[in-house]
């Protein structure tokens, strides 16, 4: 009782954004529900460089903004804070992803390792998937012809992804793309209703009440005869057997052991890696496509630097890291549509002391305000014009060998792949992904928004941005 009346004492030091009543926090609780963006904003304002709180209904999550509270959080160790723990309970992981998944995420250092070495390689086929891919999915017309954005750029972007993780035929596989797609919508429509029940019911709720079961089973059946027959050519020939495929399936056998080696526990994997890329990839590129069609005058400047490049080097891994423009207009797109209000997610494993003195109790969870520090004045001029070259024209005052300004760096006021020791792992692949997609489109189409019109809105959940799914981008074969 002491610790939990010191606790609340902490607790209470730290301001709140809305009413922080033990009755009235609730009301704050429905605002956050539906403004949450609005009073991340307003608390970034308020309380500049520091820490607030805004109410949800089951417990407060604690905000921090300016550069040393991320640089007080990148450096804390995992028996301090933990990222785990915050995003677990967020998507309900152990009910969702599994309980395998959720404690024992080995899966993440071959994201790190294996798969981010391979990129070299697998440059050739993702290329080639991208390549397909458009032409299937827009084919490029003497006309203009109105494409559905966001769900079309889903569909390239998982058969792309898939193309690296599983290869072929399986990434072209239309009921594995669907199931891939629908999977993350799936988590966390579940873990909203997961998190309505006490933890004992937990299990059950998941069990009852949510699709993931019913996608787990789908996603057996397109994966057990793969893993089979790698099982089989293994004991045949040895680890190393000739042939043996550079996809995600071989990285992950190659370090598996005992039950990890199992089918359920192989297609968990494959489930939760694409969780993690194919939505967060697709809403990249989609903020992309409105961004070119909303600010064409950037076109000429980024197709001249393209075919410099490739008539130099081809195009390959290697040859898209001198496409610096290409790189800046992505990371300038993601700096003002990334997909949220607040990144870095952590729960406190003890309490936890920030360079100011604000003292974070044990059980809480922090997010860092990374919309308004992308908005704001003292990290970037200008900050809500959209300038599609800004970090190319940062990167060329740079001293060489240094890339702070490239997209796949980490930094304390770009926070668009969160930093510190759970920052992105897959921002290698996104960033190579982003730039081959960009550089397909502007070498071959036309971009538009239809009527001439401006960026739409985007959509809100919470703290959570996507862009408008109904909206379209008309495309037609490039002419000038
Ligand atoms: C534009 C696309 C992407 C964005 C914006 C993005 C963003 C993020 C963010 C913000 C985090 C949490 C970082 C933190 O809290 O410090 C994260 C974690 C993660 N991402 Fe990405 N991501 C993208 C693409 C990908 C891709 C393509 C993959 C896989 C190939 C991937 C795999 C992961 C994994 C495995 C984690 C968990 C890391 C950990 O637990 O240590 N992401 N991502």
């Amino acid at each position: 009782i002491y610790k939990a009346c010191v606790a609340r004492i902490e607790l209470d030091k730290i301001p709140t954004v809305g009413p922080s009543g033990i009755l009235t926090s609730y009301i704050g609780a429905f605002r956050a529900f539906w403004h949450s963006r609005e009073m991340i904003l307003e608390g970034y304002d308020k309380y500049r460089g520091g820490a607030f709180k805004i109410p949800g209904l089951f417990r407060w999550t604690v905000v921090v903004g300016g550069k040393q509270m991320v640089d007080d959080l990148r450096k804390a160790k995992d028996d301090q804070i933990s990222f785990m723990e915050a995003v677990g309970e967020s998507i309900q992981a152990e009910h969702t992803m599994g309980r395998e998944v959720h404690h024992d995420p080995y899966h993440i250092g071959i994201v790190r390792s294996a798969l981010t070495r391979s990129l070299v390689e697998r440059f050739p086929d993702v290329q080639d998937e991208i390549v397909t891919a458009f032409s299937e999915h827009i084919p490029a017309t003497e006309e203009w012809t109105s494409v559905l954005a966001l769900p079309t750029v889903m569909k390239i972007v998982c058969r792309t992804s898939n193309r690296l993780f599983v290869g072929l035929p399986l990434c072209r596989n239309p009921d594995y793309r669907s199931l891939n797609i629908e999977f993350t919508i799936y988590v966390m429509k579940a873990a909203h209703i997961i998190n309505l029940f006490p933890n004992i019911l937990k299990p059950i709720a998941g069990r009852v009440f949510t699709s993931v079961p019913a996608s787990i089973k789908r996603a057996t059946r397109h994966l057990r005869p793969i893993i089979e027959e790698r099982l089989l050519q293994e004991e045949k020939h040895g680890k190393d057997w000739p042939e043996k495929p550079n996809d995600y399936i071989t990285w992950l056998l190659d370090v598996a052991e005992g039950p990890q080696r199992t089918i359920r526990d192989l297609t968990l994997r494959v489930l939760a890696l694409n969780f993690a890329a194919i939505h967060t990839t697709s809403m990249a590129f989609t903020q992309v496509l409105f961004d070119l069609a909303a600010y064409p005058y950037h076109v000429p400047a980024l197709r001249e630097e393209v075919e410099a490049v490739i008539k130099e080097e081809g195009l390959t891994k290697m040859s898209l890291h001198k496409m610096r423009k290409l790189d800046s207009f992505i990371k300038e797109s993601q700096r003002l549509g990334g997909n949220g209000a607040l990144s870095m997610e952590r729960r406190m494993l003890q309490d936890f002391t920030f360079s100011d003195g604000t003292v974070v109790p044990k059980g809480h969870t922090v997010a860092v305000a990374n919309l308004p520090m992308h908005l704001d004045e003292e990290n970037y001029s200008d900050p809500d014009k959209f300038d599609g070259f800004r970090f190319a024209h940062l990167r060329d005052s740079e001293v060489e060998g240094f890339s702070k300004h490239q997209m796949v760096s980490l930094g304390l006021d770009y926070i668009v792949f969160g930093n510190g020791r759970h920052a992105c792992p897959g921002r290698f692949f996104a960033v190579n992904e982003l730039k081959a997609l960009l550089a397909h489109v502007v070498l071959n189409y036309d971009v538009a928004f239809e009527n001439n019109g401006g960026r739409p809105a985007d959509r809100w959940y919470g703290h959570i941005r996507v862009p408008d799914p109904t909206v379209s981008v008309m495309f037609r074969k490039r002419r000038s």
